[in-house]
């Protein structure tokens, strides 16, 4: 049971591209008056996700209570930042009532929830419940398990969990560790997919998690929060594929971050970008960029092949045209070849 004089927290965690920060954008839209703060957590040097939730203007959620941690991932940085990013938003002059934190796509969901034990906050604050978002779009086309069978008749033989597939490790931790899992992207699959997708997800989670499926996130908050689970008394039965690492260091992960001139159009760079995506093993792709003659910075996020782009909004008078994209994928990435057929 949650205490009553405990600051509730939410954890939301997903892979890459999954549609975390869209969820927690239709929290905040949807928020009914309660009192609620994030943390933002990426991997990569650039706070995007930051950026879009400050730029919807919510007023339940003042910029002041959207903290950004952009120094690594937040399951390695626990003790140095999130605490404190905690412990500062628990003692602001009108705590938040609830509390969502958005953890990097690469992020394990365990440590953090650990963290929850800590002397320090244990008293403090506790986990409502952890909710997993997924890509039902890229699970359907495979991106997880090359063959999901073979995965789950090895499972069958080998309680162990160990497919040395990074992408599919970190998937599973995330979805081993939740409370409430949202399948997203739901436009982007057949019902046949969607079939699919469900049953393999179940084969992962224990039978007591819901899956809810949706587009674009949107499920109310009513669901989503309030779960009441102290997710941290339960950490023990959270099993996950890197128990047995003493520290876990996104050795299989790297990100850099490209400089933008300004474009001409939207176009010319979307396909730049399309163009490197289908080239290059790119997971993801993330940026704000300047269109010359344009009042508005234009949004750019692309998941795998799939590139998104719209203008956020106008760039401030006062505010430097920062345009770059971050750019995220396995070990080994062609930064060079990805640098120079974007800038070309
Ligand atoms: N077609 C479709 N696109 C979606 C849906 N949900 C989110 N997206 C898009 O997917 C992209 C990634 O969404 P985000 O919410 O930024 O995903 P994220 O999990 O926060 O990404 P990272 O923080 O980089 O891991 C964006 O372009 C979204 O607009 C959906 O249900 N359908």
């Amino acid at each position: 049971m949650t205490s009553l004089t405990k600051v509730p927290c939410t954890i939301v965690t997903g892979f890459l591209g999954a549609g975390k920060t869209t969820l927690v954008r239709h929290v905040l839209e949807n928020a009914g008056g309660r009192r609620l703060a994030v943390i933002v957590n990426e991997f990569g040097d650039v706070g995007i996700d930051g950026e879009i939730l400050k730029s919807c203007g919510i007023e339940s959620c003042p910029e002041d209570r959207i903290v950004e941690l952009s120094n690594g991932c937040i399951c390695c940085t626990v003790a140095d930042d999130f605490v404190p990013a905690l412990k500062r938003l628990l003692d602001h002059p009108a705590p938040p009532e609830h509390i969502v934190i958005e953890t990097s796509g690469l992020a394990l969901p365990k440590p953090l929830v650990q963290a929850f034990n800590w002397p320090e906050i244990a008293s403090r604050v506790t986990v409502d419940g952890v909710v997993a978002v997924v890509d039902g779009a890229a699970v359907a086309a495979g991106r997880f398990a090359d063959d999901p069978d073979a995965v789950s008749r090895r499972r069958a033989e080998d309680v162990s969990l160990d497919h040395e597939n990074p992408l599919e490790e970190v998937y599973e931790d995330q979805l081993l560790c939740a409370d409430l899992v949202v399948l997203n992207k739901a436009d982007l699959m057949s019902s046949e997919e969607r079939g699919r997708v469900i049953s393999e997800i179940g084969r992962v989670v224990s039978g007591s998690v819901k899956i809810v499926e949706v587009e674009h996130c949107r499920v109310s908050p009513k669901v989503l929060l309030g779960l009441g689970v102290a997710t941290e008394s339960d950490v023990a039965n959270r099993v996950s594929h890197h128990d047995n690492e003493a520290e876990h260091d996104h050795d299989d992960f790297e990100s850099f971050v490209i400089d933008l001139r300004g474009f001409e159009t939207p176009q010319i760079l979307i396909q730049k970008i399309a163009e490197a995506a289908a080239k290059h093993d790119i997971l993801r792709v993330k940026g704000f960029a300047e269109i010359l003659d344009k009042p508005m910075r234009l949004l750019i996020q692309g998941v795998g092949s799939r590139i998104q782009h719209r203008f956020d909004r106008a760039w401030h008078k006062d505010e430097e045209r920062l345009s770059r994209l971050v750019v995220i994928g396995q070990k080994g990435l062609d930064a060079k070849a990805i640098r120079n057929l974007i800038l070309g």
